[in-house]
């Protein structure tokens, strides 16, 4: 049956500080809250209380407006420097394997840019973790420090690893790695910036530490040796699998290991192991990791026997440099850049799963660990994971950046905190008559937050356990309020700034407006002039016209009048001429009267006395 580890992490947040020289990303809002330290019943000095959760709230335009909780073992805030974490999260670490001979393991992980590396190998400015641990392994050490003997390395070592001095080893690489590429030790500060911390370790003078140090890298899924320089191409991956000696547990077979006497030393072979990381470029960092890298301490403590051989007691620290998670849009990734991103975001995703089910292991549920998905899950879950020994002190640093990537971090913060609480902003929603708000917010808040109220049973500690539940309950819902009144103030700003705007807006529309009308008016003058020209061009054409028909119509009406004078002239002569015949018949019978009475006068007769007689007549 697959044995389950029984590895439960120590859980730490840290909070970058805000990236100085990028204005880029320098301007971006902090979604990010430490909450002050929640006192307890048991907490005698306030002071010293250190915080333990977080908030995250969403930027005002992202589809859900949840304020979510995060609880971890210890937050340690952007002022917080590297001495901070080593002091707090890494010493208690090598307590455990200096003086009780445990396996312990520090790992980093987080959202890309956000300060995995920093936290572990440090810059210019301040030593990290490693060369810390390994600062303070020597002192404490010291004198005691030896080398492996051939029997005592044919002793422990049944995972065919290559051991080497340190200077046998230097002169190898070099022979094949230009020496000025390796990064020197003096890159670090080489002094500690404290007091060097110093672990008392157990046992007689006679009892000798030899300290074999071994780099590897997970790149796609395969293990790869950092101290065994080659071509890219024809890098060998190496094996994950059980020895002799390691029973159920897996190591990695083939290693090459130094084994390192002095700090120097040990820097040297740490240059090497980061000269030969797989790094790249990308969009969100400069100088991404590309691969997860393991720095192993193997301890071996040598302790003579009295029939003159040794006995080895081995522990080994093992500190872990994850790669970051990526989104490809962000990261503007491509071809091989894209691939090593797929496979990180997925080995980091079964770790997501593997840390979420150990933290439920860890409070005494039995889920089963699925670490065997993937080779990360599997060398930091089983590697130092000795069935045999007591459980390995493992601490992971989360880090984050408050103004980072608001869905990464989220993401990130979701799968690593060791509980989770949440509140919706959202106004509340009617569902099939009943409303979620006001005061069912606080059953509401309970139920996600991921804090199961214990039942008080007869125990006074149970009740203590309850009631400093309902302590953080209301610590919770009091660290809300005011993170609600300070949304509320930030929404007041945003709405007083959005009225302003508003009111520019009208003005502008308003002169807009002015303009607009000026234009329109204008070019209605002209269409109305160009109207007026078409219409008089029209009327004048119009009239042209009818002055024709009329000038044709009087024609017509004169034609006609001439034609019907001339018949009425040629009635009227006709008259006439009928007149005149008339006239004259009446002109010659008057004639011939006057004839014949001229006749009758000559002739005697009384013509007068006849013509009135002819007048009687008629
Ligand atoms: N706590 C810090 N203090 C000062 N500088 C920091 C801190 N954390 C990170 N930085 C700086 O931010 C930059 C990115 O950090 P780092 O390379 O450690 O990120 P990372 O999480 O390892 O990213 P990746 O996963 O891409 O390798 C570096 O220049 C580093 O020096």
């Amino acid at each position: 049956m697959e044995s389950q580890p029984h590895a439960s992490f120590q859980v730490y947040l840290r909070l970058r500080p805000p990236y100085q020289q990028s204005p880029r990303k320098s301007h971006r809002e902090n979604f990010l809250t430490v909450l002050p330290p929640v006192p307890t019943a048991s907490d005698e000095n306030i002071e010293c209380m250190t915080s333990t959760q977080v908030t995250i709230h969403p930027p005002s335009n992202h589809r859900s407006q949840k304020i979510e909780t995060f609880s971890f073992t210890e937050v340690f805030d952007e002022t917080c420097g590297q001495n901070d974490v080593f002091g707090r999260v890494v010493t208690p670490i090598l307590e455990g394997v200096l003086q009780d001979g445990r396996d312990g393991m520090l790992a980093t992980l987080g959202v890309t840019g956000s300060g995995k590396t920093h936290t572990i190998l440090g810059n210019r400015q301040a030593r990290g973790m490693t060369q810390m641990s390994l600062d303070v392994l020597f002192r404490s050490l010291s004198d005691r420090i030896s080398r492996l003997s051939e029997s005592q390395i044919e002793q422990c070592n049944d995972a065919d690893a290559e051991i080497m001095d340190a200077d046998a080893f230097m002169t190898k690489v070099t022979s094949v790695i230009e020496p000025h590429q390796i990064p020197k030790p003096n890159t670090f500060p080489t002094k500690p910036s404290v007091d060097p911390y110093i672990v008392q370790c157990p046992g007689p003078p006679s009892t000798k530490y030899a300290i074999l140090m071994s780099i590897y890298e997970v790149y796609n899924d395969k293990i790869f040796d950092l101290l065994a320089p080659s071509n890219v191409a024809r890098r060998k991956a190496l094996l994950f699998k059980s020895t002799r000696s390691s029973g159920d547990r897996k190591v990695v077979t083939g290693l090459r290991k130094v084994m390192v006497t002095n700090l120097y030393d040990a820097l040297q072979v740490m240059g090497v192991g980061q000269y030969q990381r797989s790094h790249g470029e990308t969009g969100s960092n400069d100088k991404s990791s590309r691969s997860h890298c393991f720095i192993s301490l193997e301890l071996k403590k040598l302790k003579n026997k009295l029939d003159g051989s040794t006995k080895i007691k081995e522990s080994t620290f093992t500190i872990v440099d994850l790669a970051g998670s990526e989104r490809a849009r962000n990261a503007k990734t491509a071809g091989d850049r894209l691939a090593e991103g797929g496979h990180i975001n997925k080995s980091l995703m079964f770790l997501g799963q593997c840390l979420e089910l150990s933290t439920a292991q860890s409070l005494g549920h039995t889920p089963k660990v699925p670490y065997r998905q993937s080779k990360l899950t599997e060398l930091l879950f089983t590697n130092s994971y000795n069935p045999a020994a007591e459980p390995q002190i493992a601490a992971i640093v989360v880090t984050a950046d408050p103004a980072g990537d608001f869905n990464a971090t989220s993401q990130m913060l979701k799968y690593s905190a060791l509980a989770k609480s949440s509140v919706n902003l959202r106004p509340p929603t009617v569902m099939s008559g009943r409303s979620v708000s006001g005061s069912s917010l606080f059953s509401h808040f309970s139920t996600v937050s991921g804090y199961t109220e214990e039942r008080p049973d007869s125990s006074l500690s149970a009740l203590s356990a309850a009631s400093s539940h309902r302590a953080m309950l209301s610590q919770d819902m009091m660290n809300m309020i005011v993170l609600l009144q300070r949304q509320l103030k930030e929404a007041d700003e945003k709405i007083k700034v959005a009225e302003k705007r508003a009111e520019e807006a009208d003005a502008r529309c308003l002169e807009i407006e002015m303009q607009v009308r000026e234009e329109v008016t204008s070019d209605m003058e002209l269409r109305m002039s160009m109207m007026e020209k078409r219409m008089l061009l029209k009327l004048q054409d119009q009239a042209e016209k009818e002055e024709m028909h009329v000038d044709h119509k009087l024609d017509i009406l004169k034609r006609t009048l001439m034609e019907t004078n001339d018949e009425n002239d040629r009635a009227r002569d006709m008259e006439i001429e009928e007149y005149v015949r008339e006239l004259e018949a009446e002109n010659n019978s008057l004639r011939n009267e006057v004839q014949a009475l001229k006749r009758k006068r000559a002739n005697g007769e009384s013509p007068l006395k006849e013509r009135s007689l002819n007048r009687l007549k008629f």
